[in-house]
């Protein structure tokens, strides 16, 4: 059943908390919204669980009006950050809660609640702790039973908002983990509220980056690192390097480094550029463009390691990553000087004037030294 979310809109006290957005979740999709606070992530999360409604636009399912559903009918189920668990409920009665509750005719029998509970609690590996209090669990096995709690309704929709903020970061990782795995095991349409653009390309089968109420880009985890469509993107999304070009006749420069590459008819004078620090090279043959820089920092952060290096030519500190076997091999040390280019940007040409404004829809990729990509 594919949710169609048409052209919402959300004000509070006149400032749009979601502004015209539309997306279409799929079934069975992981869809993880993500963007920074009060980009409108939880609103519309909320409008889809029915717990607040828009004051335009509409949702349907499969063609039929959702909204019009109660928050009841409408079959989802729903997971907060802070774990709302019942304290004075076992476990195994958390869990159960959703079934007990429900209309006498809708309820299953006590064997059946029994029955079902045990293996929820089995697939969130919680199995042999049924009879304890949420005060007696850590933060991760409260938030996997109200995952249990959840899904013991037998939801169309599971809706996660931050499920995992309040855990620290390596019981964060287990979880995200166990969770996707979860999520393919059972096949449930999923929505996936985080601020956290790591969890997100991690875990979802698309992303939708959200940014003051709209929806900037959503796509694939790798097209949304790789291709960011706009500057709010390339920043938000992964660590980046941002330069400013110029246009000098048919070439793009940034101080000694330059680049033939450009929109073809492009008669802009100055763009925005973005390059990961995966895509500055050190090993820069010398007839190709290059700065001159000087390393300033290695952080090792295992396999890899981040580099701030100095550019005078541009005076900005880049970042780099290299491997950390890379580190002898280029006589990395602090003061060292180098050359450096970039080999991937993405380019945006800006407005002339002051406010530098990106034009909107202008984007192009710089790929390998000089070469138009
Ligand atoms: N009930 C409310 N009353 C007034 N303003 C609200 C209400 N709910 C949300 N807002 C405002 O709407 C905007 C979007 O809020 P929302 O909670 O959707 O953002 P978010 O992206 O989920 O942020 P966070 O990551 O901090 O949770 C914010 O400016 C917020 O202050």
């Amino acid at each position: 059943m594919t949710l169609a979310v048409q052209r919402l809109s959300r004000q509070f006290a006149g400032l749009a908390a979601l502004d015209d957005v539309s997306i279409d979740i799929a079934p069975g999709e992981f869809l993880a919204l993500v963007g920074p606070s009060g980009s409108g992530k939880t609103t519309l999360l909320r409008i889809l669980a029915g717990l607040d409604y828009p004051d335009k636009g509409g949702v349907t399912q499969d063609g039929e009006d959702f909204l019009a559903a109660s928050a009841r009918e409408r079959n989802v189920g729903l997971v907060f950050q802070h774990y709302a668990l019942f304290r004075h409920l076992t476990v195994r009665e958390n869990v159960a809660f959703g079934l007990r509750v429900r209309p006498r005719k809708r309820r299953p029998s006590r064997e059946e609640i029994r029955t079902r509970v045990d293996t929820l609690l089995k697939r969130v590996q919680l199995g042999d702790l049924g009879g304890r209090y949420p005060s007696q669990l850590s933060g991760g096995q409260r938030q996997r039973v109200a995952l249990a709690r959840a899904l013991a309704v037998e939801p169309d929709v599971l809706l996660l908002d931050e499920p995992f903020g309040a855990l620290d970061a390596q019981v964060r990782t287990a979880l995200r983990r166990w969770l996707r795995e979860l999520h393919e095991e059972l096949g449930l349409t999923t929505v996936f509220v985080t601020h956290d653009q790591e969890e997100a390309l991690e875990l979802a089968d698309r992303v939708a980056v959200m940014n003051k109420g709209r929806i900037e880009q959503v796509g694939p985890p790798h097209a949304i690192y790789h291709d960011p469509a706009t500057p709010f993107v390339c920043e938000f999304v992964g660590r980046t390097n941002r330069i400013v070009l110029q246009r000098a006749d048919d070439a793009w420069r940034a101080g000694s480094w330059s680049t033939e590459a450009g929109p073809p008819g492009s008669s802009h004078r100055s763009a925005v550029a973005y390059v990961r620090p995966e895509h500055l090279s050190l090993s820069v043959p010398d007839d190709e463009p290059a700065w001159d820089a000087r390393l300033r920092h290695v952080y090792l952060a295992g396999s890899v390691a981040h580099l701030d290096i100095h550019v005078p030519d541009i005076d900005q500190t880049l970042e780099v990553d290299i491997a950390s076997e890379d580190l002898a091999r280029y006589d990395l040390a602090p003061g060292a000087a180098l050359r450096v280019a970039p080999t991937r940007l993405i380019a945006f040409p800006v407005e002339d004037g002051p406010a530098a404004l990106p034009i909107a829809g202008e984007r192009w990729v710089i790929q390998g030294p000089g070469r138009p990509g």
